[in-house]
C-alpha cells in the first residue's frame, strides 16, 4: 500500500522541481508525493486526432511547499490514451511568481517498464551518445555502437539523446516506443540485486523484470521567467516486435 508522502515505485512519477540529488529538495523533487486536482479549465492544448481519451490535472504550491521551494507555479498534465494503448502525457509549467523572479528546475518522466527479463533487453537509440554516470560521480562518457544490455546496475543521465527510444524485449515479442518533446535527456535506470535488496519498497529480485527509461531535462536546469510556459511530452507506445535469428532491425524499429 501506499502511503504518502512516500513515492510510488512503479508507473510514471513525474520529477520536479529536482531531478534527483541535484539540489537542496528531497530526491528527485516533491510532485511525485503530492495529490493532484482535476483540471476543468485547462488552457487550450492542440488534440491529436487519434486521442480518443484524456484527462486533466494540476498542481499548485502549498504553503509547506512554497517554504522549501519559494517559487509560484502551475503544473498541468494531460494524460491522453490514443485508440490503440498509446499513451501521452504532456506537462506544462509557468512560472506564475508574482515577485517577478525566474526559477529553474529539472524534470524527469520516471517511467518504468515491465519487461519479461532484464538480461535479454536492449534499448536501441542511444548508441553512440554521451552520458553522465551517476554510479561514477557523474562523470562524463561516451556510450559505444552497440545497443545496450543490461549485465549489472545501470543509473545513467543520456544527454541530447534522440526523440526517439525503443526497449526491445525479446521474450515477450514486444517493444516499447519511447518518444519525446522539449526534454534532452534520457536517464537508464535498473538498481541490479545489490540495490533491489537495499530498496525497502522493492523486491530482492524485481529488477529482473523492470527497467526505467526516463525522458528529462537533467543536465540543463530550465529557467523561466514570470509568466512563462515550458512544455514537455512523453508519448508511450508498445507494438509487437518480431524476432528472427537474433537480430531485429533497429531501423525498422526507430524509424517505421
Ligand atoms: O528510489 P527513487 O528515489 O525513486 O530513485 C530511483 C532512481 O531513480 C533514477 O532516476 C536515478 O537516476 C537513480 O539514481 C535513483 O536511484
Amino acid at each position: 500500500a501506499i502511503k504518502p508522502p512516500k513515492p510510488f515505485r512503479g508507473g510514471i512519477p513525474i520529477c520536479f522541481p529536482q531531478f534527483g540529488t541535484q539540489g537542496n529538495l528531497e530526491q528527485h523533487g516533491f510532485a511525485r508525493n503530492r495529490l493532484w486536482a482535476i483540471d476543468d479549465n485547462p488552457p487550450p492544448l492542440p488534440v491529436n486526432p487519434a486521442i480518443k481519451a484524456f484527462v486533466d490535472l494540476i498542481l499548485k504550491p502549498s504553503e509547506d511547499d512554497l517554504k522549501m521551494w519559494p517559487h509560484s507555479f502551475e503544473f498541468r498534465l494531460r494524460i491522453a490514451l490514443g485508440a490503440g494503448g498509446d499513451l501521452s502525457l504532456t506537462s506544462r509549467i509557468r512560472n506564475t511568481n508574482t515577485d517577478g523572479r525566474p526559477f529553474s528546475y529539472t524534470f524527469a518522466f520516471h517511467t518504468y517498464f515491465s519487461v519479461s527479463d532484464i538480461s535479454e533487453v536492449r534499448v536501441e537509440g542511444l548508441e553512440t551518445m554521451d552520458y553522465l554516470d551517476n554510479m561514477k560521480g557523474k562523470e562524463r562518457f561516451t556510450e559505444q555502437g552497440d545497443a545496450i544490455v543490461f549485465e549489472s546496475e545501470v543509473d545513467k543521465v543520456y544527454l541530447a539523446a534522440p526523440s526517439k527510444v525503443a526497449i526491445i524485449d525479446h521474450d515477450m515479442r514486444r517493444t516499447f516506443v519511447v518518444t519525446k518533446e522539449g526534454l534532452p535527456d534520457a536517464v537508464v535506470w535498473n538498481p541490479w540485486d545489490k540495490k533491489a535488496k537495499a530498496m525497502q519498497d522493492f523486491g530482492d529480485s524485481e529488477y529482473k523484470h523492470m527497467l526505467c527509461v526516463e525522458p528529462a531535462a537533467v543536465e540543463k536546469p530550465i529557467t523561466l521567467k514570470p509568466g512563462e510556459e515550458w512544455k514537455g511530452r512523453l508519448g508511450l507506445s508498445a507494438v509487437p516486435s518480431s524476432y528472427c535469428s537474433g537480430q531485429l532491425d533497429p531501423l525498422k524499429v526507430l524509424h517505421g
